[in-house]
């Protein structure tokens, strides 16, 4: 369904340039639930942006439902949804009547835009809410909104660009949930981009790491999770309880331990399964722990393992490459 080619774009604003898209090579078929999932100026929506047509690669390609979107841009737009990160609603219009000047202009009659706006209000949940002015919803209201006015034409591709950014916790898996449910019940091919890791942990059967304008992994959640092993963190009253413990845990095959004072912290695979015996082992030898705690790794220890970085880290303090946000809508332009 999208096949990209070193798909690149590079901006050049203030005598700077940003490789903001390094040559991707991705293929996602027909039907995929798929997340981008990068820290804030990894390239992800830039990359959406060319996918939709909204910009031009600098170089490289990209074939969208089978059309280049380059040569053929009316022919993607016909056949891909697309929610922008900014709300597309008008703030004044009621949430019905957006949905069916969408749907007329998608060419579709009075009649059958009026049938299409019901079937997706129902569809998202939008039923008490729908004859009010879009001012008034909530954010995550407005984001079920968005996301019908972008399915009125039924399109084979939805593109969903940070979805659930903004939304308290609740808001978020509510949204989650209804883009997990249209998946289900459409078959459609949905790639959305995200920051939370639990988003892309909880919602797509793909995961597409992109840092610094490249794939850095493209596997399921679970498999880029269980290449790593659990994570066993044991504390001791003292230090030489977590000097023992840490001569112990090294023996086991594969086991990464560090300590620090009284605390240790050991990378095993099957860790889960291996901890019992270590605990039983530590406490016949007089130095059970007072602390014990096996973690399964998170997309975050992913990240960190590929790139050093903890993304939830690097989502918090901008790029260098992020301060050249200030001058995009010139640059765009
Ligand atoms: N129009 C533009 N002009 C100049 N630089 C731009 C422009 N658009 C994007 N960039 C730069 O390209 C890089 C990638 O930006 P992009 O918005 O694609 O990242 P992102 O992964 O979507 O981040 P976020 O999660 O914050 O939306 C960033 O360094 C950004 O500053």
């Amino acid at each position: 369904m999208i096949v990209t080619e070193a798909l690149t774009r590079t901006f050049t604003s203030r005598k700077q340039t940003v490789e903001a898209v390094r040559g991707l090579d991705l293929e996602i078929r027909r039907g995929e639930l798929v997340a981008l999932l990068g820290p804030n100026g990894a390239g992800k929506s830039t990359t959406l942006r060319m996918l939709t047509t909204l910009l031009a690669p600098t170089s490289g390609g990209a074939r969208v439902a089978g059309f280049d979107v380059v040569d053929a841009q009316a022919a993607v737009r016909g056949a891909i949804g697309y929610v922008g990160q900014g709300n597309g609603a008008g703030h004044q219009q009621h949430g019905r009547d957006e949905l069916v000047s969408q749907g007329r202009a998608h060419g579709l009659s009075r009649r059958d835009a009026r049938a299409r706006a019901d079937e997706l209000i129902a569809d998202l949940g939008l039923a008490s809410v729908s004859d009010r002015k879009v001012a008034t919803l909530s954010g995550g209201q407005r984001r079920r909104l968005d996301i019908a006015m972008g399915l009125v034409h039924r399109p084979e591709v939805l593109f969903l660009d940070e979805p659930s950014t903004g939304l308290d916790p609740q808001n978020r898996a509510n949204l989650q949930a209804q883009v997990e449910r249209l998946h289900a019940e459409t078959g459609n091919t949905i790639v959305l981009t995200t920051h939370y890791l639990e988003e892309a942990d909880a919602l797509a059967e793909r995961v597409v790491v992109i840092d610094h304008g490249r794939v850095i992994a493209d596997d399921s959640a679970y498999r880029l999770k269980s290449g790593l092993g659990d994570r066993i963190t044991l504390a001791f009253a003292d230090v030489s309880g977590a000097e023992v413990a840490a001569t112990r845990a090294a023996r086991l095959p594969g086991a990464d331990v560090t300590r620090d004072g009284s605390r240790v912290v050991a990378r095993i695979a099957h860790g889960n399964e291996l901890v019992g015996a270590l605990v039983h082992d530590l406490h016949g030898a007089g130095h059970a722990p007072v602390g014990i705690e096996v973690a399964r790794p998170t997309l975050d220890d992913v990240f960190l393992e590929l790139t050093g970085r903890s993304l939830r880290e690097a989502n918090e303090s901008p790029t260098a490459q992020d301060e050249n946000d200030d001058s995009r809508e010139g640059a765009a332009a």
